[in-house]
């Protein structure tokens, strides 16, 4: 018989939620926090950056890998990595939930100190303002993000020019070689190689670095899907053709090489890093271009150049580079 005492269905909404709140920290900007029926939230500017991001227990996360901690550290990374994208700076985020009838408070709390951690982390002038507590048959985590351009103009898809460099901030294919760890049957790879597994758990997108770099993109996104797909995605929102190097992209591949031969000697199965750089996703790193004639900002590395106009085409070493990567619905 299981034990329901410690669990959020025995507490009930209104107690379940005092406490994890209670866990959150307070901005200035935030007139009205959680507690009353809508937040409100100060700008400083009269535009407002808002996005959003659902996460589904066994389609996006699976809860003997990931933490309630690790779910909320990488629910906030994720969406502040969309706002960074857009060269926004965060300021206030709402939390949506389904918990199920055996998620303990316990989770719940720790889950919270998630949330918490990674806007200490990632953006310590935001807020989580509210949210939504609801049971179903699965966990389910809907992040809102908002944030704010001050007198900036916001960076789209579609701003590419020809002679743009493509650059990344972040890491790629370390997440996805994470996951690879995790799914692995000698578990024991997981642990010998912790700090990709720590990439997919928990996220660390370089906000700062992208909100910064915001003042000269001409496009940018975060990488979520793959580099492949989001590239692709950029060069069709610009009506470009973007030429890609594997020379450029082989540091990222070189740091997985011993966690692919590892797991390689295991299961006799070859794998290539360069796969999880190119078609793995969940870095959430910032993928920009800029002019050529600037400096590229901190942090940002070139790994491409945009070629020409087109319908958007994605070449890498002269070679169509076909945008595989991860599809939320059919995947
Ligand atoms: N249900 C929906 N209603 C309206 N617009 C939607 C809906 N779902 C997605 N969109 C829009 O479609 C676009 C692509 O969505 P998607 O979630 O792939 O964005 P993304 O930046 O690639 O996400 P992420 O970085 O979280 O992977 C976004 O502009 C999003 O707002
Ligand atoms: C158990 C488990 N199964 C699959 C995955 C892979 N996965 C989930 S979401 C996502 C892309 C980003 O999603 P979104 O576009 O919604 O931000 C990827 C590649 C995982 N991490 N854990
Ligand atoms: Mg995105």
């Amino acid at each position: 018989m299981e034990n329901f005492d410690d669990t959020v269905f025995a507490l009930g909404e209104v107690e379940a939620l005092k406490r994890a709140v209670a866990i959150f920290k307070t901005v200035p900007s935030t007139l009205v926090g959680s507690g009353d029926d809508a937040a409100v939230v100060a700008l400083n500017d009269h535009r407002m950056v808002v996005t959003t991001d659902t996460m589904v227990e066994n389609h996006d996360f699976r809860t003997d890998f990931s933490t309630g901690f690790d779910l909320g550290f990488k629910a906030v990374a994720s969406n502040l990595a969309d706002l960074a994208a857009m060269g926004a700076t965060p300021v206030a985020l709402t939390v949506a939930m389904v918990v199920t009838k055996t998620t303990t408070q316990m989770w719940l709390e720790d889950f919270a100190r998630g949330l918490q951690a990674g806007l200490d982390q990632l953006a310590p002038t935001a807020e989580i303002v509210g949210g939504d507590l609801a049971s179903g048959e699965q966990i389910v985590i809907a992040v809102a993000a908002h944030g704010q351009l001050g007198d900036r103009q916001p960076v789209l898809r579609s701003g590419a020019k020809s002679g743009d460099i493509v650059a990344v901030a972040g890491t790629l294919g370390r997440a996805a070689c994470g996951l690879d760890l995790l799914l692995h049957k000698d578990q024991s790879l997981a642990k010998a190689y912790d700090e990709w597994v720590a990439v997919q758990l928990r996220p660390n997108p370089p906000i700062q670095l992208g909100v910064e770099a915001g003042a000269l993109a001409t496009a940018m996104l975060d990488v979520s899907d793959s580099l492949a797909l989001d590239v692709n995605r950029l060069a069709k929102a610009s009506g470009v053709t973007i030429e890609l190097s594997t020379g450029k992209l082989s540091g990222y591949a070189a740091v997985l090489e011993l966690a692919a031969q590892s797991m390689t000697s295991r299961d006799g199965m070859e794998r290539d890093p360069m796969d999880w750089v190119l078609f793995g996703g969940e870095d959430h790193s910032l993928l920009a271009t800029f002019p050529e004639s600037a400096a590229l900002p901190r942090g940002f590395k070139a790994i491409g150049k945009v070629v020409g106009e087109s319908a958007g085409l994605v070449l890498l070493d002269g070679q169509e580079l076909s945008p595989k990567g991860w599809d939320s619905v059919s995947s």
